[in-house]
C-alpha cells in the first residue's frame, strides 16, 4: 500500500513527525513520500505537532489514534468487545471501564467511574502493579467482586516516564477452569485406577494375600513410592510382612531387573557388618579373600538394597551409612578413594525408633535420611478380615507339600478370629504348618495347634465362660477370670509357684497378694 493511501485516511489535523528513521513527515514531503510503499511489517509513528505520540500505523493499515477525534471510536471499540477492561489512575482511582466490565458487576459505569479500587476489590492484582509496575499476565485469577474467574492482563501506562495509569482487560475463565477442574479430577480417577490396578497387579504377581482396606492400602503405598526414588522406611510388628512390602516395592520399580538384595542387620556381628555392606579389598586384613570382596551396596548397585532390622545396626556403621545415602559412594575396607553406587535403601524395623533416638541409641540424622515415606503395616489384629484368606492360603501351601487334603475347622476359625496374634502372619503361618504336619486327615481343630496355642485356647474359653456367668458384673467377671487363670496356670505346673507366677508373668509380690485375695488353696 502507498503511503498516501494510508495519509489520505488520517484527518487532516494530524501530523506526522518524523523522529525515528521509519517515521514520516507529512509537513516536509508529502508527495516525495507519498508514492512510497510502505511494507506490511513498517510500522509508522504519527506525532503531533509537539512531537507526542498520537498514534501508529502499519503497512496493513491499522491504526490505533489517541487523539480527541478518535477517542469516541476508542470507546465504542471498547464497549463492544466481550473482554472487561477497567483502568485505574496513578491513586488507584478508577478512571476508565468498559460495558462488559459494568454488565458483569451489574453496576452501571457512572457509579464505578471515580471511586477508589481500593474500597471496591483491595485485593486486587491491579492494585499490586500499581505499586510493582509490570506487565503481568494471570491465566487463573478469582474475583472476589465478580466472583469469577477471569484470565488477566495488566499493563502499566507511562506518560513522560511517569505511571500514569493501570489498565487491565479480564477474560472470563470460569468455563477454562471448569472444564481444567474437570480434566484434573479425571486424572484423579484415572491415577487411582492406576493404581489399583498396579496393586492389584503386585498383589497377584507376589502372591500376596489380603483384601482388608489396611492391606489394601499399604499395598497402594508400596506401588506409588515404588515409582520414586524415595527412600522407603516400612515399620510393623514381627511377622506382618515388612519384607514381602520391600519386596512388592522392587518389583513394581523400575530397577526390577536388577537385584534386591537383603541384609539382616541384626544377623550380622558388629565387627563384619563393615566389610558385609561395603566390602574389602583384597590382602586388606588377615584372612581376607583372595581378590577382595563387593560389599552388599555394590552388589545392590541398580537395584535395591533392604535394610532389615535396622534399628540393630552398630552406632559406628549408622554414621558411615548416613554418608553412604548423602554421597552415594562408598568406602571399602582398604581402598582409596571411594565408588559410586546407585543403591536404592529400603529398610525396616519393629523397634520405636524414636525413643532409640532419645536415648541416643540410634541417629535422628539417619532417622530422617531413611523415612523420606514410612509405610506403616497393620498388625494382624488390626486387619482381621484377612485371617480366614491367610489361613486357606496356608493350609492349600502345606496341604500340597505334605500332600494331605485337611479343612478348616469351625471351631479353628472362631479361634482363629479370637486369637490375638503376637507373631502376625508369620504365626499363623507356623501354625498352619504345625497342624498339616500334626493332624492325619480330617478338619484341622483347636488340639492339632502347637501346646503354647492350645493353652491360649483355653483362656478363650474361660473368657467366654466368665463372660456368661456374670454378663452385668465387670469386676465379679475380672475377679473370675483372673482367679482360673491362676489355677490353671498352678494344675499345669503341678502346683510349683514360681513355675506358675514365670508363666503368667506375675512377680513374686503380685501372685502372693493374688493367691490371698481371691482366695485360692494352696493344694500343694
Ligand atoms: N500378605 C501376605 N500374603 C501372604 N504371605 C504373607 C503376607 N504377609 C506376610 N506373609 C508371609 O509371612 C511371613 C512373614 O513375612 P515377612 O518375613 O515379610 O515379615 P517381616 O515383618 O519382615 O518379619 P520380621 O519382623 O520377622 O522381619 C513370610 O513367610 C511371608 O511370606
Amino acid at each position: 500500500m502507498k503511503a498516501k493511501d494510508i495519509m489520505s485516511k488520517l484527518s487532516n489535523q494530524e501530523k506526522l513527525v518524523s523522529s525515528q528513521t521509519n517515521c514520516i513527515n507529512l509537513d516536509d514531503d508529502i508527495f516525495d513520500i507519498g508514492n512510497r510503499d510502505i511494507a506490511l511489517d513498517q510500522m509508522i509513528y504519527v506525532r503531533n505537532k509537539q512531537g507526542e505520540l498520537i498514534g501508529q500505523i502499519d503497512g496493513g493499515l491499522i491504526a490505533y489514534l489517541h487523539t480527541a477525534a478518535k477517542r469516541t471510536l476508542l470507546n465504542s471499540i471498547l464497549n463492544n468487545i466481550e473482554d472487561a477492561v477497567i483502568a485505574i489512575d496513578a491513586d488507584g482511582r478508577i478512571c476508565f471501564v468498559n460495558q462488559a466490565y459494568s454488565k458483569i458487576l451489574g453496576i452501571p459505569i457512572r457509579k464505578i467511574i471515580g471511586k477508589l479500587m481500593q474500597a471496591i476489590e483491595p485485593a486486587a492484582l491491579i492494585l499490586e502493579i500499581l505499586k510493582n509496575p509490570q506487565v503481568t499476565v494471570k491465566p487463573r485469577q478469582y474475583i472476589e467482586s465478580l466472583q469469577c474467574y477471569v484470565s488477566v492482563r495488566i499493563i502499566p501506562i507511562y506518560e513522560n516516564g511517569h505511571l500514569e495509569s493501570v489498565v487491565s482487560i479480564f477474560t472470563d475463565a470460569t468455563e477454562i477452569m471448569l472444564l481444567n477442574e474437570e480434566v484434573e479430577r479425571t486424572k484423579e480417577v484415572v491415577a487411582h485406577l492406576q493404581q489399583k490396578a498396579d496393586a492389584s497387579e503386585q498383589i497377584e504377581k507376589l502372591g500376596l494375600i489380603g483384601k482388608s482396606p489396611a492391606f489394601l492400602n499399604v499395598i497402594s503405598q508400596a506401588v506409588v513410592v515404588a515409582k520414586t526414588k524415595a527412600n522407603v522406611l516400612i515399620r510393623g510388628e514381627n511377622g506382618v510382612g515388612k519384607e514381602l512390602i520391600a519386596k512388592t516395592i522392587h518389583q513394581s520399580s523400575d530397577r526390577k531387573d536388577s537385584q534386591l538384595i537383603t541384609v539382616n542387620c541384626a544377623a550380622i556381628p558388629e565387627s563384619l557388618i563393615e566389610s558385609e555392606l561395603f566390602g574389602y579389598e583384597e590382602g586388606s586384613f588377615t584372612g581376607a579373600k583372595q581378590g577382595g570382596k563387593k560389599g552388599k551396596f555394590e552388589l545392590a548397585s541398580g537395584g535395591t538394597l533392604f535394610l532389615d532390622e535396622i534399628g540393630d545396626m552398630p552406632l559406628m556403621m549408622q554414621s558411615k551409612l548416613l554418608r553412604v545415602l548423602e554421597t552415594s559412594e562408598i568406602e571399602k575396607i582398604g581402598r582409596q578413594g571411594s565408588i559410586p553406587v546407585d543403591t536404592r535403601v529400603i529398610a525396616a524395623t519393629n523397634q520405636p525408633l524414636e525413643q532409640m533416638i532419645a536415648q541416643k541409641q540410634f541417629r535422628k540424622d539417619l532417622y530422617y535420611r531413611l523415612n523420606t515415606v514410612e509405610i506403616n503395616i497393620p498388625s494382624l489384629r488390626e486387619r482381621r478380615e484377612d485371617i480366614g484368606l491367610l489361613a486357606s492360603h496356608f493350609l492349600s501351601i502345606y496341604n500340597a507339600r505334605y500332600q494331605k487334603t485337611l479343612t478348616l475347622s469351625k471351631a479353628l476359625m472362631q479361634f482363629f478370629s479370637a486369637h490375638d496374634w503376637p507373631g502376625n502372619i508369620r504365626e499363623l503361618q507356623n501354625c498352619i504348618e504345625y497342624g498339616v504336619i500334626m493332624c492325619q486327615e480330617g478338619a484341622l481343630t483347636p488340639d492339632d495347634l502347637p501346646k503354647h496355642l492350645r493353652g491360649t485356647v483355653e483362656t478363650q474359653a474361660v473368657v467366654l465362660e466368665t463372660a456368661v456367668l456374670y454378663p452385668d458384673d465387670l469386676k465379679e467377671s475380672v475377679r473370675l477370670f483372673e482367679k482360673k487363670c491362676i489355677e490353671k496356670a498352678l494344675d499345669a505346673c503341678d502346683g510349683n509357684k514360681t513355675a506358675a507366677m514365670q508363666q503368667l508373668g506375675l512377680s513374686r509380690r503380685t501372685f502372693y497378694r493374688k493367691l490371698n485375695e481371691l482366695a485360692i488353696s494352696d493344694k500343694k
